[in-house]
């Protein structure tokens, strides 16, 4: 659990309040970019209590925009921070701020998707695995196009021990989507139980700290925004390749809302479906006419170490993919009939 620091152990100068430099520079928010700054900065010291004490940590914020959750982070006292920030228009903005904290801001005018975070921080922050998480920490109110892909890219990261957690189990305090943070963390049982709750809680601790309503940002977006702390854990819950993970936490939830036996056939071919989805549910000891949702974590632990086990015995497996085998089939079943195929996929939404 993120134990909240205090915010506030450096006084920047005066400065021109954020909404001033929007104006300053005509920083008019991009729509199309989903572009939504937090103003308030009581909100944003709040959102960066949430990482934990930052007293001279290394901290990376990723697109800081206008600088409000910026302001907050160098008022803790942090002692480098990083800033990644995709839009030129906020270059100079930051830039002022920089100049405001000598020494201590790095701006980078690059894209947070490409930028090469194993070169980010000095050596010798690094930590062992096993150790207390080293003192860097990722922050970002990012657009949610953005925050959903990266945070499954850098999960991914987290089970490679690359990217950002090169230097050890590397904290992140990022805002998604209310209705994305409540998958992040749903319980078994739990409505929004999805494929993003299993790929984020076997790998890291996940704590919906609190939300932000929409009406907080500048332009008001029409979703309520969620404040989600990650802690990557020592031991992940799930001992398999990340992939492999992937895969089977795809197919059970291919069809969230039948028995999960259904998605899970859709790890075999065809011929032999029905004796090997048999096999692995028994040897994994998952009762067949569970929901997806319904599964914990240790029945995915059990159908992965099994599907790893099936796989290691048939080497063609892994590479198995059901949907290609259905887009085959309804391409051959079209040139035979000229008619149009059945629907038989459901929604399936990460
Ligand atoms: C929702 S705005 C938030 C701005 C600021 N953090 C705030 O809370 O007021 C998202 C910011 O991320 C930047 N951004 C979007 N995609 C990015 C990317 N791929 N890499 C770096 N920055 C990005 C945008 O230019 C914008 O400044």
């Amino acid at each position: 659990m993120a134990v909240p620091g205090k915010v506030a152990a450096f006084r920047l100068p005066p400065l021109p309040k954020v909404g001033e430099i929007i104006k300053l520079f005509r920083l008019k928010a991009q729509k199309q970019l989903s572009q939504n700054f937090l103003l308030d900065l009581r909100l944003t010291d709040k959102l960066v209590r949430q990482a934990g004490e930052l007293k001279n940590a290394y901290v990376c914020e990723v697109g800081p925009g206008p600088g409000g959750i910026t302001r907050s982070i160098l008022s803790a006292g942090v002692e480098q921070l990083l800033l990644i920030e995709k839009d030129i228009r906020f270059i100079p903005g930051l830039k002022m701020l920089s100049e405001a904290a000598p020494g201590k801001v790095r701006i980078v005018h690059g894209d947070i998707l490409t930028y090469n975070m194993e070169k980010a921080f000095p050596n010798h922050l690094k930590k062992n695995w096993e150790d207390e998480p080293p003192d860097i920490h990722i922050i970002g109110n990012l657009p949610f196009s953005v925050s959903t892909p990266l945070i499954i890219r850098w999960l991914e990261n987290v089970s490679k021990k690359d990217g950002p957690f090169i230097y050890g189990r590397t904290q992140m305090t990022l805002t998604f989507q209310k209705e994305v943070a409540e998958r992040l963390t749903a319980n078994p049982g739990g409505k929004q139980r999805s494929r993003l709750s299993i790929m984020s809680q076997h790998l890291c601790s996940v704590e919906n700290c609190f939300i932000i309503p929409g009406q907080a940002f500048v332009p008001q977006p029409e979703v309520d925004v969620a404040v989600v702390h990650f802690t990557p854990l020592v031991q992940p819950k799930i001992q398999q390749p990340f992939k492999l993970v992937e895969k089977v936490v795809r197919s059970v939830f291919q069809f969230r809302r039948k028995y999960c036996f259904r998605g899970i056939e859709t790890l075999f071919p065809e011929s032999g479906r029905l004796k090997r989805t048999e096999q692995l549910m028994m040897t994994a000891n998952v009762d067949p006419t569970l929901r997806p949702s319904q599964l914990s974590m240790s029945q995915f632990r059990n159908l992965c170490n099994t599907y790893r086990k099936m796989c290691d015995e048939d080497p063609g497996l892994f590479v198995y993919n059901y949907r290609e085998e259905l887009r085959l089939k309804k391409r051959a079943h079209l040139l035979i009939s000229n008619s149009q195929p059945e629907e038989t996929e459901e929604e399936n939404q990460f």
